[in-house]
């Protein structure tokens, strides 16, 4: 994709539907008892992934657009897969799926493409064993390709050592298969939509917070089985977050994106904005299907440099390629922290944001766990190596925007990922 810079992006979009709900309709549509409809459902390629995985264990899933009818098997109705289940860069789909075929009679292998399986699986393999799971990884790193066979699982009480929503959801999905409670705590709360959707659907789950709402126990008693539900997925904030940024960063800009969920374990990225001193404000704000949504109201606006670090991280953990292109256009110096997680995505995008942000004329340092930006210096057309991750793709064709001259972004079919129609909604705002 060739991008050159412009100005004025004017009008109303809506972007397609949340990846982290569009998956989680699908594996519990699959183990609950009756026929769950998902409308607005993403069909990104991850979320294609888990369809097409829940097919496999024999459930039957019809697709019309952006509308999903599972018909649901109960939560012991799975039946052996024939074939290896392909997961292809999907992390969502690797490790909640996970938690439920170790809760299952029959074996299975799972295994997806290149980045996948290069993508830390002994974060759910150590607290499944702990549950007496029988997961191994198939070539011994650690790694997917993944071995799964019968085990007899019991509930742990497991402190999870890293702020993440998928080692979360894993261990409560392999909760419903287990003897006694199981409760998954973490230290900073990570995106919860596993937890309200299995209240939606029946489970027994409660969730308790400590210490000033940070520290939050999630806890799954077994035995009841789920039931159907119709779900209304919103608009993905991680979507929606590349026109906020490009609202703010492209001169005589003003975008209005309608329904986009904003449930505050996901919706860090607004705190930034207004940190940063952007122009940002949420209209019509409501609820649907449990989870919080509004329409944001973006225009360009002189950003600054602010620190990002602590609690808020797993609240905008996929936004951070484009809030760095924001740090980049923005005064000052930007500095984030505690993203530690960044290294272990498709790629590592700590390398892959300041490798690109510096090929665009942006100094900018990696560190550790984060990186130091210095903003304010005009961007330039240049190549992006993408390395098939589709938030750079997204993130760096938001920064070509406001740069001079071209931009190549290399590979930028990655976006099929998690946003197949994304350069077709920019073109609406031209
Ligand atoms: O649970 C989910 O749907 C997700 C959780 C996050 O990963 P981690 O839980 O590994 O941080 C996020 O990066 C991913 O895009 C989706
Ligand atoms: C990290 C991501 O997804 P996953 O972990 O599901 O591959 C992402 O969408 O940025």
């Amino acid at each position: 994709m060739e991008l050159t810079n412009i100005t004025g992006l004017k009008g109303q979009i809506t972007v397609p539907g949340d990846k982290s709900i569009s998956h989680r309709s699908i594996i519990l549509g699959s183990i609950a008892k009756g026929t769950t409809e998902a409308h607005n459902f993403l069909e990104g390629a991850d979320c294609l992934a888990t369809i097409d995985c829940f097919r496999k264990l024999g459930v039957e899933i019809e697709q019309k657009q952006d509308t999903v009818i599972v018909h649901g098997k109960g939560l012991y109705g799975l039946t052996p897969p024939s074939d290896i289940l392909n997961v292809e860069n999907s992390g969502t789909t690797t490790r909640l799926i996970s938690g439920i075929l170790c809760g299952q009679e029959f074996d299975s292998k799972i295994s997806g493409d290149e980045s996948l399986n290069l993508r830390p699986m002994k974060r759910i393999m150590e607290p499944l064993t702990q549950m007496g799971a029988n997961i191994s990884s198939i070539l011994r790193n650690d790694c997917a390709p993944l071995y799964i066979t019968k085990g007899n699982l019991h509930g742990i009480h497991y402190t999870s050592p890293v702020p993440s929503a998928q080692v979360k959801s894993c261990i409560l999905l392999a909760g419903l298969y287990a003897e006694g409670e199981t409760s998954v705590t973490e230290s900073t709360l990570s995106r919860n939509h596993t937890e309200l959707m299995l209240q939606n659907f029946g489970a027994d789950l409660t969730s308790s917070h400590e210490l000033l709402d940070i520290r939050t126990t999630a806890s799954i008693r077994p035995g009841s089985e789920l039931y159907a539900q119709k779900i209304m997925v919103p608009g993905d904030i991680s979507s929606a977050a590349y026109f906020i940024a490009a609202g703010l960063i492209v001169p005589d800009s003003e975008i209005l994106i309608k329904n986009v969920g904003i449930n505050p374990t996901r919706a860090g990225m607004l705190k930034v904005c207004e940190d940063m001193g952007g122009d940002v404000t949420l209209l019509n704000e409501h609820t649907s299907s449990g989870e919080k949504a509004a329409d944001i109201l973006v225009r360009t606006s002189q950003l600054h440099g602010i620190t990002i670090e602590g609690s808020i991280i797993p609240a905008l953990i996929d936004e951070i390629p484009v809030i760095a292109v924001m740090a980049a256009m923005a005064e000052g110096t930007t500095i984030i922290r505690d993203a530690g997680e960044l290294r272990v995505k498709e790629t590592d995008r700590i390398e892959t944001i300041t490798d690109n942000l510096r090929a665009m004329g942006c100094p900018a340092d990696p560190t550790f766990d984060g990186m130091v930006i210095e903003g304010g210096r005009p961007l330039h057309g240049a190549t992006v190596h993408t390395l098939f991750d589709h938030r750079i793709a997204m993130a760096f064709s938001v920064a070509a925007l406001a740069a001079e001259g071209t931009t190549h972004i290399l590979n930028s079919e990655c976006v099929d990922v998690s946003y197949p129609s994304f350069y077709d909604t920019f073109e609406l705002l031209l």
